[in-house]
């Protein structure tokens, strides 16, 4: 493992009870100030907080060396777990880097985490804490709106315009077929900034979304990379956006979007690309022939959920969710088709490191159970008053630079709605 760093305290608590809490309140009204761990969708999901151990990893075998590290930890704990659900006993918090080799990912085991699936609830508590002693944390008082100070990052939006043509004239070319361009935007705060407040309007806002928070990258992503439960994979493929608009013109762009050409073409490219990764583990993979509508309060997507089982046998049928994710990831919606040739105009046009922007983000269980969503719709925080905000865009032959950059403000409009109040 190259530029890994592993800590963990001196005495690692090495017992895990879970004990059923259905009354614990509100997932996202238990998060602490500092070290808010979320994946929570529609009241459910985990919530977590403290360290009982951290990793922090880069370079070719990343994740490989994630999943050793897990099986690792997890052989050793002493595990009182009296619900058996997926998300219950130790779990890992993960926040991958777009591009693995090259970026940090950081897994966290939280020393509590609370989860609720289907209406059961659970803490789950590491060494000394008593998971009994949970309980909701009182917000202060909001004081007034923040005042907010945006600035561009790493391009202005004329030139990532330009950005956005030249890849265009490379896929007119046939150069590739698809490449997912983003930029960020910077945004600077007269007050610190408050995870759990901004967890709780992006949950409110979108609470079709999973709300998402991992040292410190914040968001409500409307997409599922990979969920096991069990040999069950599922996934929730999303490309091809349009703005939301006021009455008629809302189901006039509703309509144009399910109708379009340009975006049924850059949504199929991700759809395949997802199949195509995944099918080599699966006994059985299935994607829809259309795509459905998903809508959401700031744009609609087009949406394919994909479902598979995964084989029982075979190194291919061993493999854990960290392996399948590695698998899968970048598909079509993040970076482009082939994926080589879209990762390298990425590292040319967009001029911006991504970080652990559009990678995976989620968690696992002991078990091999877990959710992986692509972070989007997402910032990362910057000190206490600043954060980094970020969206992206699938280019493929018929896109419009400027369609494309009110594109990704309808995006930052997400993060910029939490941050606004
Ligand atoms: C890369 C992003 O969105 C992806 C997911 C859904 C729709 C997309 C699109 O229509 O371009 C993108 O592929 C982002 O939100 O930053």
């Amino acid at each position: 493992m190259t530029a890994a760093a592993l800590t963990s305290p001196d005495a690692p608590a090495r017992t895990v009870s879970t004990v059923r809490a259905d009354a614990a309140g509100e997932l996202l009204g238990l998060l602490p100030a500092d070290g808010a761990l979320s994946w929570v969708r529609h009241g459910e999901g985990l919530v977590g907080w403290g360290e009982a151990a951290r990793l922090e990893v880069s370079g070719p075998t990343a994740l490989a060396d994630a999943a050793r590290w897990w099986a690792e930890y997890t052989a050793d704990l002493d595990v009182d777990d009296e619900i058996g659900l997926p998300g219950s006993g130790p779990v890992l918090f993960a926040s991958i880097a777009f591009d693995p080799t090259a970026g940090t990912s950081v897994f966290v085991v939280p020393e509590v985490v609370v989860g609720r699936r289907d209406g059961v609830g659970w803490v789950t508590a590491t060494g000394a804490i008593d998971p009994r002693a949970v309980a909701a944390v009182d917000l202060p008082d909001e004081g007034p709106a923040l005042r907010l100070r945006y600035a561009d990052g790493a391009l202005d939006p004329a030139t990532w315009c330009a950005a956005v043509a030249d890849a265009v004239q490379r896929i007119t070319a046939g150069d590739l077929a698809k490449v997912v361009l983003a930029r960020d935007l910077l945004v600077s705060a007269d007050a610190p900034l408050d995870p759990r407040r901004l967890l709780r309007r992006l949950a409110d806002r979108f609470p079709d979304c999973w709300t998402f928070s991992v040292d410190g990258l914040l968001g409500a992503t409307p997409e599922l990379l990979l969920r096991r439960t069990g040999r069950e994979l599922s996934a929730r493929v999303l490309a091809g956006t349009a703005p939301r608009g006021a009455g008629a013109e809302d189901e006039r762009l509703a309509a144009g979007l399910i109708g379009s050409a340009k975006d049924r073409a850059e949504h199929e490219l991700a759809v395949d690309s997802l199949v195509r990764a995944l099918e080599p583990y699966c006994t059985r993979l299935t994607a829809p022939a259309e795509p459905e509508l998903l809508t959401l309060a700031n744009v609609r997507h087009l949406a394919s959920d994909v479902v598979g089982t995964q084989r029982r046998s075979g190194s291919r049928g061993r493999a854990g969710l960290l392996e399948l994710v590695g698998a899968v990831h970048p598909t079509a919606a993040v970076c482009g088709t082939p994926t080589p040739d879209a990762a390298a105009l990425i590292a040319e046009l967009e001029g911006m490191d991504r970080g652990r922007y559009a990678g995976p983000v989620g968690w696992l269980d002991a078990r091999g159970d877990g959710e992986f969503g692509l972070a989007l719709r997402c910032a990362e925080l910057t000190g206490s008053n600043g954060a980094r905000l970020f969206a992206g865009c699938g280019i493929v032959a018929g896109s419009d630079p400027v369609a494309e950059l009110a594109e990704t403000q309808s995006k930052f409009a997400a993060f910029q709605a939490a941050l606004e109040g």
